[in-house]
């Protein structure tokens, strides 16, 4: 069973974009994981926790075989194998790997939540992919994002 997630990117240590590239090496290392598509690079300010660098952000698409446990299981052990240390939850990282969707299930469990609770608060999340995926933006069809889009406009009295 194939399954379509999309994973958040991030750096603001050392040689940003080599982590960048590593986290993406390691990816296409993992048997289970094909790398579908990938967003441009972007510079961003840090958000949350401003007394840090900019960060370099990106999305990457994949077909995966793993469930949403085994894909974060696996997404954590290439963080540790760029030398991911949390010193400051919210603070300077070297690699940084989210899942943002995952098909277009709603996961709550006690580790995990998809789609990323903060992912309509991050511009540095949606420039990136509504970039490589438009679909999941865009009002009006039944992706999960857009319901979620849908209900935060309303919530706000957007609409
Ligand atoms: N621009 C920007 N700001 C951030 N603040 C945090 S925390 N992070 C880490 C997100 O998991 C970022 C980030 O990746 N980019």
């Amino acid at each position: 069973m194939k399954n379509i997630a999309y994973i958040g990117m991030g750096s603001n240590m050392e040689d940003r974009f080599n982590y960048l590239k590593q986290g993406i090496l390691l990816l296409r290392k993992e048997k289970n994981i094909t790398l579908t598509n990938l967003s441009s690079i972007y510079e961003t300010a840090p958000v949350g926790y401003t007394e840090q660098s900019a960060f370099l952000n990106m999305v990457v698409e994949v077909e995966t075989t793993y469930n949403p446990q085994e894909l974060l299981s696996c997404l954590q052990n290439i963080e540790a194998a760029c030398h991911r240390e949390r010193i400051i939850r919210w603070g300077p990282r070297t690699l940084d790997l989210d899942i943002l969707l995952y098909n277009n299930e709603d996961i709550k469990e006690e580790n995990l939540s998809v789609p990323h609770p903060r992912i309509l608060e991050r511009a540095f999340v949606l420039a990136p992919l509504v970039e490589i995926a438009p679909s999941t933006c865009i009002l009006g069809d039944n992706h999960f994002l857009s319901s979620l889009t849908s209900k935060l406009s309303v919530e706000q009295g957007i609409e």
